[in-house]
């Protein structure tokens, strides 16, 4: 059964979800699922904007020839030729042989090196050039990088629609519903939101920033992302929401405790430092045992919180290795602008402290804090928690 939704007159969305994939880019939990969006906008010529995941790709297909109901396609813009967007494309083409495909010169270039054949059907396009479809007029705007290097979006002026690829996307299955004044987007998404963007996009923050000033200037009406719910109002909340993350600016002034403990020890000195800060009124505080954590939601915390206190048990001479990936997630993900305090732990020669500062002196604007604490097998006085408290408080001011 097809299943499609108007997103404005003669404009349709006719994605998918996905509920059974496990694992997003074979690394990220989606326990909420995901969707792919694909949209088409019927005029004089008839537009199909981007195609979905293999995995959905029949359910694309019957929504499609539901919107077109035997009309042909003429036009297929790819925004970005991911495979969970583009691994369609060939089916489509099959069924719609004279569809011209638009794209950056990089994206057709890509899509060749993904074995797709486009026949001469290709024209690229760049910053600046439009494709008039009838009453629609599609601006193609560049935005490498955000996140792979042949991305543009498009804006259509006639109803004042940005396309914005991977851009605002979200993690989580839509379900029927299609637009964000449909969901409880603060209480049932953002964070979300937050892990997709940190995790899929979060090293190019500089590249995010300049699509937010281009699309500045841009009199929008609706967002059409890749995946998660169309935007169409409130658009400052999602857009402030992403020059923090761009910019790397904490959301909230409190404290991400993140621990590696073994035998539960560093893991008691995490709690007691959880109670102390809320004692002293840091009632912002997140914590976490790395073990059982995956990486992604540590990397989206990091992102929201100011301080990030990392305790780790040391393993045959290096921290705890939960710690250490997670560490190199976020060094990946360029994550900067934060102010870290150490607490490590060893039973006879203690190294995590050490090697948790060495990986993160490779980051930029990482202050660590020099009120560490550093215990042998347990913690068994209150002064380093104490004095690491004060430290943070001074540093809130
Ligand atoms: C496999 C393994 C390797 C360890 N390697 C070291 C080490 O290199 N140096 C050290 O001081 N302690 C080492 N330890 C001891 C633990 O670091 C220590 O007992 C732990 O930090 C206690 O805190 P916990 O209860 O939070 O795990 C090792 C423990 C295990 C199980």
């Amino acid at each position: 059964m097809y299943s499609i939704r108007e997103v404005a007159p003669n404009m349709y969305w006719v994605g998918a979800s996905d509920h059974r994939l496990q694992l997003f880019e074979n690394i990220h939990p989606i326990p909420r699922g995901v969707s792919y969006n694909a949209y088409v906008v019927l005029d004089e010529k008839n537009v199909l904007l981007d195609t979905v995941d293999w995995a959905v790709c029949p359910q694309f297909l019957e929504n499609l020839e539901a919107v077109l109901q035997g009309r042909n396609l003429d036009a297929i813009v790819i925004h970005h030729v991911e495979p969970d967007h583009l691994a369609s494309l060939g089916e489509v083409l099959l069924r719609y042989p004279s569809a011209t495909v638009y794209a950056s010169a990089k994206a057709i270039e890509m899509i060749g090196h993904f074995g797709y054949e486009l026949n001469g059907k290709a024209q690229p396009v760049k910053e600046g050039d439009t494709l008039s479809t009838g009453t629609h007029e599609f601006h193609f705007v560049a935005a490498p990088m955000v996140h792979w290097p042949e991305v543009m979006v498009s804006y259509e002026s006639q109803t004042k629609t940005l396309f914005s690829a991977d851009a605002f996307g979200t993690f989580g299955a839509l379900d029927g519903k299609l637009f964000n004044d449909e969901v409880d987007f603060d209480r049932d998404w953002i964070d979300d939101a937050r892990r997709y963007y940190t995790n899929i996009v979060g090293k190019y923050g500089p590249q995010t920033l300049n699509l937010l000033k281009k699309a500045s200037n841009l009199d929008i009406q609706r967002i059409c992302p890749l995946h998660g719910p169309v935007w169409r109002n409130n658009f400052e909340y999602f857009i402030d929401k992403h020059q923090h993350w761009a910019s790397y600016t904490p959301e909230v002034q409190g404290v991400l405790i993140v621990y590696a403990s073994i035998y539960g020890h560093t893991e008691s000195a995490a709690q007691a430092l959880a109670s102390k800060l809320v004692q002293a009124g840091i009632t912002k505080v997140a914590v976490y045992d790395v073990s059982n954590t995956d990486p992604s939601y540590l990397v989206a915390e990091a992102f929201k919180y100011s301080h990030i206190v990392l305790a780790s048990s040391t393993y045959n001479g290096t921290m705890f290795p939960k710690m250490q990936d997670f560490l190199e997630h976020l060094k990946m993900l360029n994550l900067q602008k934060r102010t870290i305090a150490l607490v490590e732990n060893g039973s006879w020669a203690s190294t995590a402290g050490n090697m948790m500062r060495k990986t993160l002196e490779g980051m930029k604007e990482m202050t660590i804090l020099e009120s560490g604490v550093k215990m042998m097998s347990s913690l068994r006085e209150e002064a380093p928690l104490d004095q690491l408290v004060k430290n943070i408080q001074e540093t809130m001011k």
